[in-house]
């Protein structure tokens, strides 16, 4: 279970129409000469402009009902994971967010006494079903999680740890490292500190190591389950900036409570509230012309 939020995180760069409030839970704040400076190499991304509304399912989830023992926290949820874009899941807290996502990697058999029915194709079979090599399906479904949970080992070792897994070569490790900390956008900050500790990073720094060690694996598919809700605004938008360079070539799913991020990020959106996907859109299209009333209510900020 996450950490219960009492209200719209909404960062540090208010939009029109969306409220900001103060993170107080920030380890620092930066002012907004700080941000601005930071932040000025940064393209203007803008999700509506590689938006696909015609790209391949990646994941279609059907039908997906899920429990927690006799307690149902999913109900009939159906929606596509589309190819190669970004697919943020927002609402209140408790709506299941973070249940649908570890459906799609199957994080949830971990806890006792779950159950899941419906379907989810990947490749053409269900993620749901017993025969699902999990291991597998895990290095193929990526998960980077709330707090950056790198191991008390070596940055090197902590990139490399899945390689060694799957009995790797030791070149093939050493290029795959290097890869992937490029990829995580974080090699030319620790070219030169492969061997020290990992914990000795930035909390920004170690998601991004926690990001390259899931890469190195090579995912089709990238969960990220509110990456950046432990970071400070500068770490989050090195982190956003990354999430929309790594779309060009993974399939990404965002837990976020933080609305501004969801459009800042991402091409779809779906909406949760009580278990129940309420309404699921192109991202521009949810946030300014939803269809149904909650999600109306729940955007400008009525609940939550
Ligand atoms: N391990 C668990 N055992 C029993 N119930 C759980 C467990 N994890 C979550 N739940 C319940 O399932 C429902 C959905 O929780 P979930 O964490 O998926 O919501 P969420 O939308 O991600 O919330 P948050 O924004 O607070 O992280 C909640 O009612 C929660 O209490």
């Amino acid at each position: 279970m996450q950490e219960q939020y009492h209200s719209q995180d909404t960062g540090s760069l208010p939009q029109s129409g969306m409220q900001a409030t103060q993170n107080e839970r920030l380890p620092f704040q930066a002012s907004n000469e700080e941000l601005a400076k930071e932040t000025e190499h940064m393209g203007h991304f803008d999700p509506t402009q590689t938006l696909n509304k015609q790209a391949t399912v990646k994941i279609n989830v059907k039908n997906t009902n899920f429990f927690y023992g006799s307690k149902q926290a999913l109900y009939d949820i159906s929606l596509p994971i589309l190819d190669r874009q970004v697919t943020a899941l927002i609402g209140p807290s408790g709506c299941g967010k973070s249940t649908f996502l570890r459906t799609l990697n199957r994080m949830n058999d971990l806890i006792p006494g779950t159950r899941i029915n419906g379907s989810a194709e990947f490749d053409n079979s269900n993620i749901y079903t017993k025969k699902t090599d999990v291991v597998l399906l895990r290095q193929r479904i990526g998960m980077v999680f709330q707090r950056p949970n790198p191991f008390p080992k070596s940055i090197f070792d902590n990139v490399a740890y899945g390689l060694r897994v799957q009995g790797k070569s030791k070149k093939f490790i050493q290029e795959r490292v290097e890869t992937s900390l490029q990829g995580a956008a974080l090699w030319d900050e620790v070219k030169d500190r492969l061997h020290t500790s990992a914990l000795g990073l930035s909390g920004g720094q170690q998601q991004r190591l926690c990001i390259a060690r899931a890469l190195a694996v090579q995912p089709e598919v990238l969960l990220m389950d509110e990456p950046c809700s432990a970071l400070d605004p500068i770490a989050t938008l090195k982190i956003e900036e990354l999430i929309t360079e790594l779309v060009r070539e993974y399939t990404i799913v965002i837990v976020t409570h933080n609305m501004q991020q969801a459009a800042r990020v991402s091409h779809f959106t779906g909406f949760f509230l009580s278990g129940k996907l309420i309404e699921y859109a192109p991202t521009v299209q949810l946030f300014e012309r939803p269809q149904q009333k909650a999600t109306e209510d729940y955007i400008s900020g009525r609940f939550g």
